[in-house]
């Protein structure tokens, strides 16, 4: 699913409004009869709604919204902001049908101070601003939004489009913005939703499709994608049924260290459960036994010292592995250091690089230039924040993200609620599988597994990254329904792989 910018998505609705064709008082009615019904199939008649009303399209939105509930016996009543700005076409058309049927629905709010004590269980639409907003929310527009919030923990509240404050495509840190319950958005996701920042001012996201023309859809370039099923249907590659082990690749992992044996074990499995044809791991001695006694499947190979992997650059013919990961629990000794240059001046192919191993990078950052080109690194925000510094807010973040990817010709993957995969190329697609039960120990790890996995089988790398996340994660998610987001483990995500891959693809 591509993600248009707030100017794309006005061009969309033009396009729409000319090639459909329909009239944009017509698209609005759709747009806002879909808001409507998910509000009826949501909550009762019995729910007294408040709607507040802008003078834009938005607005409009909400002033037909009103219309249609009251025509399926709501209450409402319908405030509208007298900001001094000229009411839309549509907002105007719209406003005198209402005040055509419903007069008594209507009143005008010029300060704080007009906004009447709402009973209980009232229900708040926000339709002040969406797309159109085109400057900070000030003065008495600015106590409106703080008595709407103020709000919040007495009644539900539910945007329009978008929570009024909110920038589309820019930040939104430090600026005045409607806290929703819920954000009811039009045909596709908006890229402020997909950030953590914005989290607390669009509650549940529902996207609902309002028939925005397939013609633009389809041939209007974005930078930003969201990996939905169509894309990872398109990604995935069913077995050959004259396959053997070699056919799939021969993986090798390395991982562990005294006492972080369980990361080389989790991902070990992950990598075997995603489907690998051999795979070898690479750890210290100490870890020799755990391997072997865990992972019957895997093939063992051990350092010469007893805690940490030092010298994996002498011992493995970089050759021999289709595909090479490391990190998980690879500690961050100066030899392991050494070894990592060795084995990036001598393995060209693409690998994954994670935890530890990022950390060294970020200690020693000149081995970035090393890594070869077509690598998938996996950062959490910490790791993000180590390798490449911090930003004031999560849009320069994405943009910083991007940059690196095309600057190292590498895919980084930034681990999130929507991880975002940013490409070398400049794309950018965002995951959107997954749960808070994935925040715990040894998730990460569980990733590395699979994506080296899904490398070692011939995967492209940008392939593998996506089908990797967007599998991840929903193994996670069914991990998640079957134990809870509290009870799951890393190693549950591991067990609901099969599943995946079956249910999800
Ligand atoms: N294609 C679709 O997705 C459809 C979207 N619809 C809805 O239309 C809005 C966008 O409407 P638009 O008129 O362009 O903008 P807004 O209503 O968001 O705001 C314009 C309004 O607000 C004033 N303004 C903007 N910022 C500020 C501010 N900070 N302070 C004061 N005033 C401000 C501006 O001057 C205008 O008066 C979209 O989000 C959807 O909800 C359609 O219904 C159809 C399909
Ligand atoms: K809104």
């Amino acid at each position: 699913m591509k993600i248009f910018s707030a100017a794309q998505i006005r061009e969309a609705d033009a396009f729409t409004i000319a090639h459909e064709p329909i009239s944009s008082a017509q698209l609005m009615e759709r747009a806002a009869g879909k808001c409507a019904t998910w509000l009826e199939e949501h909550y009762a008649p019995h729910y007294p709604v408040y709607i507040f009303c802008g003078k834009g399209n938005n607005g409009g939105d909400g002033l037909v919204m009103a219309r249609l509930l009251l025509d399926h016996g709501y209450k409402v009543s319908t405030g509208i902001l007298q900001y001094g700005a000229q009411a839309s076409a549509d907002h105007q058309l719209k406003l005198e049908a209402l005040q055509q049927q419903y007069p008594a629905s209507l009143y005008a709010i010029g300060d704080v101070s007009d906004i009447p004590t709402l009973p209980p269980d009232a229900i708040i639409i926000d339709a002040i601003f969406g797309t159109g907003m085109s400057r900070p929310i000030e003065g008495w527009l600015a106590g409106v939004v703080h008595h709407i919030n103020g709000q919040r923990g007495k009644h539900t509240i539910v945007a329009i489009d978008m929570p009024s404050g909110l920038r589309a495509d820019e930040s939104s840190v430090q600026q005045t913005v409607i806290q929703a319950h819920h954000t009811l958005s039009f045909e596709c996701y908006k890229l402020a939703f997909l950030l953590p920042e914005n989290a607390a001012y669009t509650g549940e996201v529902h996207i609902l499709p309002i028939g925005l023309h397939p013609d633009y859809i389809t041939h209007t370039p974005t930078r930003y994608l969201l990996a939905d099923p169509g894309i990872i249907q398109t990604i995935y590659q069913p077995r050959n049924p004259f396959a053997h082990k070699g056919t799939y690749g021969h993986a090798l992992l390395i991982a562990g260290s005294y006492g972080k044996m369980g990361a080389a074990v989790l991902s070990a499995r992950a990598c075997l459960r995603a489907g690998v044809g051999l795979l070898t791991c690479y750890v210290p001695q100490c870890g020799y036994n755990i391997m072997q006694l865990s992972e019957p499947c895997a093939m063992c190979v051990t350092d010469e010292d007893p805690h940490y992997s030092l010298h994996f650059h002498r011992s493995i013919n970089p050759a021999t592995y289709k595909a090479i990961g490391i990190g998980p629990g690879l500690d961050t000794q100066p030899g392991t250091a050494k070894a990592l240059e060795h084995l990036l001046d001598s393995y060209q192919q693409p690998m994954v690089i994670d935890a530890d191993a990022l950390n060294l990078l970020s200690v020693y950052p000149y081995l970035l230039y090393k890594i070869p080109a077509g690598s998938i690194l996996t950062p959490h925000p910490k790791e993000f924040e180590r390798l490449f510094g911090a930003t004031p807010n999560e849009v320069a973040r994405l943009e910083l993200l991007s940059q690196q990817a095309i600057k190292l010709q590498v895919y980084i993957l930034l681990k999130g609620r929507y991880s975002a995969i940013a490409c070398p190329d400049g794309a950018v697609y965002f995951n959107n599988t997954g749960n808070p039960g994935m925040a715990t120990g040894g998730s990460g790890d569980v990733l590395t597994g699979i994506l080296t996995g899904l490398l070692a089988q011939d995967y492209s790398p940008k392939a593998a990254a996506i089908l990797g996340a967007w599998l991840h994660g929903f193994a996670g998610d069914l991990a998640a329904a079957h134990l809870s987001q509290e009870a799951m483990t890393a190693a549950d995500i591991i067990q609901w792989l099969g599943k995946a891959f079956l249910e999800g693809i």
